[in-house]
């Protein structure tokens, strides 16, 4: 296991690249805490790929330097690194048998005897693999190929840390949930530093302790999922976690006021406000209600979603649009309402960063 730093990290795929623009990473400074379980989360093209690459040593970045417990690796392959990789596709030995292939990577080290038979059947069972462990992979499902696969990435307990690069992709839905649930077990018994790179927003939420997002080559916030949804330190973080996910709206906002749609709310903290920066407010759907005509902000419906347990409204504030939640109580809605929006729970951001606000 080990603590991974990067420190001033940076990457363009341009040689001598000094626009940022050019950068599929822009500078970041992050630990990754020795035996955490971390997601990596982003859309497509934000920078996972890239990232995951720097510290699996498959890239050299062009800035910056990547450390396991303190010593610079930036420069060392992969193999010199001793981490794990689990990939989209399942990487396996069809001839072998599947108790072959989850030895491999023990033997490959030098491990012997007992105390790989001991760990291949620790991780077999584990992965519900116990019954397979005599047949030849060649034979299996490609979601039984891939438990395979996740069985090597995790099978030795040395390594500095396992890396997944969407690793649940090929899976048949119905498993991918009972995998996802078994990989949080597995970080919990093996104790390993797990980063498990996705674009997928409940793979993340479920997996991980600590949710990295990026976007645009940045890192926008690295939290806790209850974190992530009730403090999103980025617009970008409010509305790709989430669903759906945070309303954003143009505000100005001066001390404990915020000016919306051409109505004021009071605000439960006062904010400082740069000059110059794109100020908007932010609150999830979860705090927004909507409400009869005259009460709070006037909006138009647009439709109303059942979800069985709940309903959810769609509304235009003005020219934008606003998800709200639908009190059970509220009688019959019309094409107009009102909308309450908690003032607890509203966020003020200055071009897309969230600002803390002063009791
Ligand atoms: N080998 C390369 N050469 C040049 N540009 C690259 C290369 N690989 C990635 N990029 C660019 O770097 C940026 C980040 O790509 P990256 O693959 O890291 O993103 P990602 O978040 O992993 O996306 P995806 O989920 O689609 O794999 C993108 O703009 C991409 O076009």
């Amino acid at each position: 296991m080990a603590r991974i730093e990067l420190s001033d990290l940076a990457h363009s795929y341009r040689r001598g690249a000094s626009d940022l623009g050019d950068f599929a990473l822009k500078p970041m400074t992050l630990t990754w805490r020795q035996g955490g379980a971390y997601a990596l989360l982003g859309p497509s093209g934000c920078g996972k790929t890239t990232l995951l690459n720097i510290i699996s040593g498959l890239l050299v970045p062009s800035h910056g330097r990547v450390l396991f417990d303190g010593r610079d690796v930036s420069h060392l392959p992969t193999e010199a690194r001793n981490i794990a990789q689990v990939f989209q596709f399942p990487v396996v030995y069809d001839t072998m048998t599947v108790y072959e292939n989850l030895a491999f990577p023990l033997r490959n080290r030098g491990m012997m005897g007992g105390t790989v038979d001991r760990r291949v059947r620790e991780i077999a069972a584990l992965l519900d693999l116990t019954e397979e462990l005599n047949r030849k992979a060649r034979g299996l499902t490609a979601d039984a190929k891939q438990k395979i696969s996740l069985g090597r990435g995790l099978v030795r307990p040395d390594v500095a840390a396992i890396l997944f690069d969407e690793p649940l992709t090929v899976i048949d839905p119905q498993l991918k949930w009972e995998l996802r649930s078994k990989l949080k077990a597995l970080h919990r018994a093996l104790d390993l530093t797990m980063i498990y790179v996705t674009h997928d927003q409940t793979e993340a939420l479920t997996f991980a302790d600590t949710v990295v997002v990026m976007h645009d080559g940045r890192v926008v916030q690295a939290g806790r999922p209850d974190e992530l949804f009730e403090k999103p330190a980025h617009t970008f973080v409010g509305y790709f976690i989430g669903s759906p996910g945070m309303n954003v709206l143009p505000a100005s906002v001066a001390g404990n006021h915020a000016q919306v749609a051409g109505a004021t709310i009071e605000l439960p903290q006062s904010y400082e406000i740069p000059a110059g920066k794109r100020i908007e407010i932010g609150i999830r759907p979860e705090f927004a209600m909507l409400a009869r005509p005259g009460e709070g902000l006037p909006v138009r419906v647009e439709r109303i979603d059942d979800l069985g347990r709940s309903r959810l409204a769609r509304l235009r504030l003005r020219e934008h649009a606003v998800a709200a939640g639908v009190p059970d109580g509220l009688g019959e809605i019309g094409e107009t309402a009102g909308l309450i929006l908690q003032p607890g729970h509203i966020h003020v951001y200055a071009d897309g960063a969230r600002l803390d606000g002063r009791a």
